[in-house]
């Protein structure tokens, strides 16, 4: 290329990452239309609903940590009374020495409460951290187990990913949910005695307190609600983002990366991606700000009017002063004591938002899990039958299959032919139950996939996918699916025998031990085709009643090409095999081809009647023998 083309080519900017929003049924902001008064209401069931979490995990450490909030308000209100005792010898006419001998016992008594409160605080910190790791495991678990178990269809639907992205934020803010519920308590525990000590000093006090305090509060949760906003509209850019450093940045994919000169284009996209993330947190700072400001000048203002009222009763000899000072003190405390029920109350709730993204998806993929009934299916497995089987992905106005008859009997190979997009894959995800059909009906041994078990189905299936993963597990799990068959290996070298992969395996550092991921210490890693093989070996190993080939050996040499196919007729007596496949010769093994074509099946026979059909086989066959 000259370097005037590559310059031309270098002109054209590349096109912005696509404006992709949080979508689906949960894509209003939950926040939106919800009132100061709603939020604070809200607090005792988002507190009950991480108690009752706390207490599936660790029962005892709940009940200490609930003795300690316990011991905490005591001690602060044995403090503040104990105080009150000490301020009138000391504020006395006394000589120093007897004044001080006077308060001894009352200073002795805030000494130890103030100890106590101590104690309690470091054996709180201990209770919850007993509970915190088991918790964020047990959520983290969770939704792994509910991506894992949802049927299959609910990766197509609308907004899945996003609102899968969300609840992990719910996973990560368990973190720090129990410490800031168990701040939350032990401030508001600390509070309410305080304010209760302040109101007998002197009635007059208290509300003047709270009024104070009140737009601290309400900042706090307005920017709460800003933060959840920003999060909210962020969703799917973070999503987008995290899926593109992965394909960026794993060295599975380096060599088209670089090869293909991506990386510029990656780092912009990511570039760009985070920009526009910044961009939305940049405009939210004034706001925050505003609110920030106006809740400190409002509050500011009701703390001055408050220490006035308190300069006002000591002056004009409407309390006296050992009680002026004891409030001094009570206000302090119940100050801080607020200032912490806030913070730690919006943090709470700003946790609720998103512990409730996480049920919400939760609960969504429960509903999502399969629930087909209760028939099982096992060996021997006879007979397949599709009867009129439509399906469509969710979004689509054309079926991906339409209208497919078709029966599969024990010791038979069918294979499936047809252009990209004809609707193979999805053919064979309805076979074996991973789909289940809109119209129509898939029967194993005459029982309907739609009331079967699914996992008694998918027990009988090895299944070698067009797309397979490269599990980064030793060999002997790639092989055996971490189920083995036996104790010894035998089985496995019998697999790993069956697609000529012995002497590759072998040669690894640990054989059958090694690790085949190339990124950790002492892992290796193994070639395109001797990957493939290594999913064949994984579905043979299995022995299953359903055998299930989606281009198995796009990637092999002829070699391991024609080992696999004389494998697959050497045991094709004993089960069901189907074969989906472009390379048109591999058909010559199959008892009955099908040839799909937008969905349906157009043609079917057996491979020397398609060759001279004159239909869209024969015209496939001689398009790839035209070099
Ligand atoms: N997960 C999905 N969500 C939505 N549409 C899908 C999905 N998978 C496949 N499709 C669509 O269904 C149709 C059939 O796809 P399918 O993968 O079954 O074709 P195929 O015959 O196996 O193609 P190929 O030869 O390229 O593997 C296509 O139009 C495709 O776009």
């Amino acid at each position: 290329m000259t370097s005037a083309a590559t310059n031309d080519a270098h002109s054209v900017p590349p096109p912005p990452p696509a404006e992709i929003t949080y979508s689906g049924q949960y894509s209003v902001n939950p926040l939106g239309e919800v009132t100061f008064r709603k939020l604070c209401a809200q607090l005792p069931s988002v507190l009950r609903r991480i108690a009752k979490m706390s207490w599936a995990i660790d029962r005892r450490a709940v009940l200490l940590l609930l003795a300690c909030q316990l011991i905490t308000g005591v001690a602060a209100a044995v403090q503040l009374t104990a105080t009150a005792k000490a301020m009138s010898p000391i504020l006395g006419d006394d000589a120093v020495a007897d004044r001080l001998y006077a308060a001894l016992p009352a200073l002795l008594v805030v000494a130890g409460a103030s100890a106590l409160a101590r104690g309690s605080g470091a054996v709180s910190t201990y209770a919850e951290r007993r509970i915190t790791p088991r918790l964020t495991t047990a959520t983290d678990t969770a939704l792994v187990e509910a991506v894992c178990r949802v049927e299959a269809a609910a990766y197509a639907v609308d907004g899945f990913a996003d609102r899968q992205e969300a609840a992990e934020m719910g996973v990560i803010r368990t973190h720090v949910m129990v410490t800031d519920a168990q701040r939350f308590m032990s401030a508001l525990v600390r509070m309410v005695t305080a304010s209760g000590v302040l109101s007998v000093l002197n009635p007059l006090m208290l509300p003047l307190l709270l009024l104070a305090v009140l737009p601290a509060g309400v900042g706090a949760v307005l920017t709460a609600r800003v933060d959840y906003e920003i999060h909210y509209a962020n969703v799917a850019d973070r999503n987008v983002r995290g899926m593109m450093r992965w394909w960026s940045t794993t060295p599975k994919y380096g060599d088209e990366v670089r090869a293909n000169g991506m990386t510029d284009y990656l780092l912009y996209w990511n570039r760009a991606l985070s920009e526009r993330v910044d961009k939305r947190t940049l405009a939210a700072a004034p706001r925050t700000l505003r609110i920030a400001l106006l809740s400190s000048l409002v509050g500011g203002g009701l703390l001055l009017a408050t220490w006035a009222v308190l300069a006002w009763l000591a002056v004009t000899g409407r309390i006296a002063l050992a009680i002026a000072a004891t409030a001094v003190l009570a206000v302090q405390t119940t100050l801080a004591a607020l200032s912490q029920v806030v913070i730690n109350g919006a943090a709470v709730f700003h946790t609720s938002l998103y512990l409730s993204d996480m049920q919400a998806f939760l609960d969504d993929a429960g509903e999502r899990a399969p629930q087909r009934g209760e028939l099982t299916v096992g060996a021997p497995v006879d007979e397949i039958r599709l009867d009129e089987v439509t399906y469509t992905y969710p979004g689509k106005d054309k079926p991906a299959v339409d209208d497919v008859s078709l029966t599969l009997r024990r010791g038979e190979i069918l294979a499936i032919v047809g252009v990209n997009g004809s609707g193979k894959s999805t053919l064979t995800r309805l076979i074996t139950g991973i789909y289940l059909a809109d119209k129509g009906h898939v029967t194993w041994n005459g029982k309907d996939l739609a009331h079967v078990d699914p996992a008694t189905v998918w027990n009988c299936i090895g299944l070698v996918p067009q797309i397979f993963a490269q599990w980064p597990l030793r060999v002997r799990e790639n092989v055996t699916l971490g189920q083995p068959r036996s104790l010894d290996d035998a089985q496995v070298w019998e697999a790993v025998d069956a697609v000529g992969m012995r002497e590759a395996v072998e040669d690894l550092p640990a054989a059958l031990d090694t690790l085949l991921a190339r990124e950790v210490f002492g892992g290796a890693e193994l070639s395109g085709g001797q990957w493939q093989r290594l999913a064949c070996s994984r579905a043979l190993y299995r022995r299953p009643q359903l055998l299930i080939l989606d281009e198995p050996t796009s990637q092999m040499d002829p070699r391991g090409e024609h080992g696999i196919f004389e494998r697959i007729r050497t045991i094709a007596p004993d089960r069901i095999t189907i074969v989906v496949t472009h390379r048109l010769e591999n058909t010559r093994t199959a008892d009955h081809i099908v040839v799909m074509e937008q969905g349906r099946i157009t043609e079917q026979g057996v491979y020397e009647d398609l060759v001279h059909a004159g239909g869209t086989f024969a015209e496939l066959l001689a398009l790839s023998q035209d070099r």
